[in-house]
């Protein structure tokens, strides 16, 4: 066994925090070209699962004087290939339950800064990047890519079809307004699953209670992501969100806000247009059309660290 030392920064996405590693050093490439090879070895992570458990606890995960928040919702494995135009970011998204997310939209718009900055892109005008995910290729525009950037990404086109969901085999049409153990939901996928329930007032409600048996429904053989929404007074959506992967609820969640918006869609409550959707970490802009939606929001960089890793 030897110590290895690993760079590892903090990024965040309206408050759903991610640890990004740079699968570069992996392969020694970041090392060439910063002239540390002998800090690197072959992979910068041996273990990923029990990395991302460890580094992400909220009580005794990474804390950094630069982060209000110790641990972190996951962690970004992330590649840049820079010679690719637009440039390719290919991301790997471990959850602190050791499940690997096919999509996260506030971790694709990390991602996209991240791999902008990598190249030094998206400073005096905005830069395209993809972000390469499990669901598919993420497009991305990256505006401003200081510490605080504002990232678009296409976010494919929402399904609501029982087989893309998924739903369990018995459910041959789509979940629409049916009530899943106490909750009535719409379930849709936005590059993951999402039961969006529509409520009066998303803080009235006691989503660690609700949520749970939700997520774990029979309904759902893969899980599900839980999602509060409400209409605001400006046309607008609040949002909960009750994680998969996380098991608990975080601060704002991409797919979910997306799914806000197709669910108001289907429901005649919005058409084509941009709409604001509120998560407790801040506002975040999502379009929905027929073959289309698209997901537009902060990101920011808190941190670079090293950790000494025993492999
Ligand atoms: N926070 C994410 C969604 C991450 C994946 C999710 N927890 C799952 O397992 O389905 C987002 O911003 O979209």
């Amino acid at each position: 066994m030897s110590d290895v030392e690993i760079a590892v920064e903090k990024y965040h996405g309206a408050g759903n925090d991610f640890l990004v590693v740079s699968e570069a050093a992996a392969s020694g490439d970041r090392a060439a070209t910063e002239g540390s090879r002998e800090d690197t070895a072959d992979a910068p992570v041996g273990d990923r699962f029990a990395f991302t458990a460890d580094r992400c606890d909220r009580e005794t995960g990474l804390s950094h004087p630069d982060s209000d928040r110790t641990g972190a919702d996951g962690v970004l494995f992330l590649a840049v290939d820079g010679e690719a135009t637009p440039p390719r970011v290919e991301m790997t998204h471990v959850q602190p339950d050791g499940s690997v997310a096919e999509m996260c939209g506030n971790g694709v718009r990390c991602a996209a800064l991240w791999g902008a900055r990598e190249l030094g892109l998206g400073v005096d005008e905005p830069a395209d990047v993809v972000v390469v995910t499990p669901a598919g290729d993420r497009p991305s525009t990256v505006d401003d890519a200081g510490d605080h950037a504002t990232v678009t990404v296409g976010m494919g086109r929402p399904s609501f079809a029982p087989w893309d969901v998924p739903l369990a085999p018995d459910h041959t049409t789509p979940l629409v307004e049916e009530t899943v153990e106490g909750l009535t939901v719409t379930a849709v996928n936005t590059g993951v699953p999402h039961a969006v329930a529509f409520v009066d007032d998303v803080s009235a409600v006691d989503l660690e209670a609700v949520a749970p048996p939700v997520r774990h429904a029979d309904a759902f053989p893969e899980g599900t992501n839980v999602v509060l929404a409400a209409p605001d007074d400006a046309g607008g959506f609040d949002q909960r969100t009750y994680e998969r992967g996380v098991e608990g609820e975080t601060n704002a969640c991409g797919t979910g806000a997306v799914a806000v918006g197709a669910v108001a869609r289907r429901r005649g409550l919005v058409g084509d247009e941009w709409v604001t959707v509120r998560p407790p970490g801040g506002p975040l802009e999502v379009r929905v059309t027929d073959d289309a939606s698209f997901l537009r929001g902060p990101a920011e960089r808190e941190f670079q660290t090293t950790l000494a890793l025993q492999r």
